[in-house]
């Protein structure tokens, strides 16, 4: 494990570009590890295990620092703050490391930036978590058990009041612990390309571990991955990385040749590129998206995967295309969401989502399947899904819409969560318009 002090300076300004900046904490981690290619893969994994982990963890590690700091977190200096949680992080989750070591190593980083001045009061606050490690006082799991899951696990209290209306306390502290857990990356293989067989034969020769899941036998569960954007793979489109629960989006869709498919708000396109290759070439995959840059996302895949059904367009959801109406087999409506269900791979979602966002993008997902069920044609279906576990926005938003749309009906609807399938908590609906 290195302790060399550039890894923990580009851990710092992750932390700060996504806890100060907003940046998410997945763009932050890909842009430093694009620019820093060079670095060793060992150093590489160093800065990502600490930048994941403090953000994932990051509820109890300021819980951990206010036990032991006369100064509170939230009166920190943002760069004494970063600096002191991840050394906390190194010293609470990561034995390989000495407990001395990451002191030290934080001592130096806040004089190397400018704040010597404030090196004895690092040293002594970490100095004295160090010497307490097993002294933690947590609530108090019998009773205060919500309070307990929320410092244990890092979720918000009010996250957890919200699932509360749907699961029982034990049930959310399976779905918590899920989200803490190391799982494998899931790629989709382009069976239109290569077999999974061969396709794990070539990952496996870069040195990656690579299984095929049991179910869906396009998927492969990739561990030991550093750069997958620089092999050869990836730039000929042999897969995409997607979790196995937004692949099942493309298998509830259940379309058949020819079929004419409108993803409305398609990004960057994972699901469509699905939807398309399914198609085996025939048919029309529509994909839209509010924004020229997404579009250029959409374009950009479209290119690699050499998909020739499929196109891209600039369309903002919320406004009826009249010439649309009545014209699609398939409408995909995998909409804007709080992304609940996909806390463990953007753990900062946790302190950026408030309740009155998830207000806003309830009425928003609303909005725009008012206006996007239009586009299905009579007999055919509209697929409503979205990366969270938040019941108003799924199955409450279903109710709503079959009971203002008598025409369609639920065909199925599934709420995976994240302990079930090792996968993102995701939720998929089918509605089938009838046949008049
Ligand atoms: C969950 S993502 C879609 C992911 C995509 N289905 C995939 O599999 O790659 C939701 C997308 O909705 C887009 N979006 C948000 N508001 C929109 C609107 N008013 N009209 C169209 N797209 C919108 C966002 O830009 C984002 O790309």
């Amino acid at each position: 494990m290195t302790d060399s002090v550039n890894s923990r300076e580009l851990v710092l300004a992750i932390l700060l570009a996504v806890t100060k900046d907003g940046i998410y904490s997945h763009v932050a981690i890909s842009d430093v590890l694009t620019k820093y290619q060079y670095l060793e893969k060992q150093e590489r994994s160093f800065i990502t295990r600490v930048s994941e982990g403090t953000l994932e963890r990051m509820l109890e590690l300021d819980y951990i620092i206010n036990q032991f700091s006369s100064v509170k977190v939230n009166k920190m200096k943002p760069v004494i703050r970063c600096i002191i949680r991840s050394a906390v992080y190194e010293m609470k989750y990561m034995d390989s490391v000495p407990v001395s070591a990451s002191c030290n190593e934080a001592v130096k980083l806040a004089k190397k930036k400018g704040f010597g001045k404030l090196s004895g009061f690092v040293n002594g606050v970490l100095r004295n978590i160090g010497r307490n490690l097993d002294k933690i006082a947590y609530p108090d799991k019998k009773k205060a058990y919500k309070q307990y899951l929320s410092v244990t696990c890092s979720i918000p209290e009010w996250m957890i009041t919200l699932w509360e209306k749907n699961y029982s306390l034990e049930r959310i502290e399976k779905i918590a612990e899920a989200f803490l857990k190391e799982e494998p990356l899931t790629i989709r293989c382009n069976l239109t390309k290569i077999t999974p067989e061969v396709l794990m034969k070539r990952l496996k020769n870069r040195g990656m571990e690579v299984n095929i899941d049991e179910k869906l036998p396009y998927a492969l569960h990739v561990r030991g991955v550093d750069y997958l954007g620089s092999i050869p793979e990836f730039a000929e489109g042999l897969f995409y990385v997607q979790d196995l629960s937004s692949m099942k989006v493309a298998e509830a869709a259940e379309v058949k040749a020819n079929d004419t498919v409108i993803d409305v708000c398609g990004a960057p396109g994972g699901k469509s590129i699905h939807i398309a290759q399914l198609l085996s070439g025939s048919g029309r995959v529509i994909t839209r998206d509010v924004s020229e840059y997404k579009v250029s996302l959409i374009e950009e895949n479209i290119r690699r995967h050499q998909v020739t059904n499929m196109t891209a367009e600039q369309w903002d959801a919320r406004v009826s295309d009249k010439g649309s109406i009545g014209k699609a087999d398939v409408v995909i409506a995998d909409l804007p969401c709080s992304g609940l269900g996909v806390l463990r791979k953007k753990p900062d979602i946790k302190y950026r989502m408030q309740p009155e966002e998830i207000k806003s993008l309830i009425a928003l997902q609303r909005e725009i399947l008012s206006t996007v069920h239009q586009y299905v044609k009579p007999g055919g279906r509209m697929i409503y899904s979205t990366c969270t576990i938040d019941a108003g926005e799924n199955e409450e938003n279903v109710a709503w819409f079959t009971a203002n749309h008598k025409e369609f009906e639920v065909e199925s609807m599934e709420q995976i969560l994240p302990d079930e399938l090792g996968s993102d908590g995701f939720f998929i609906a089918r509605l089938r318009k009838q046949n008049v």
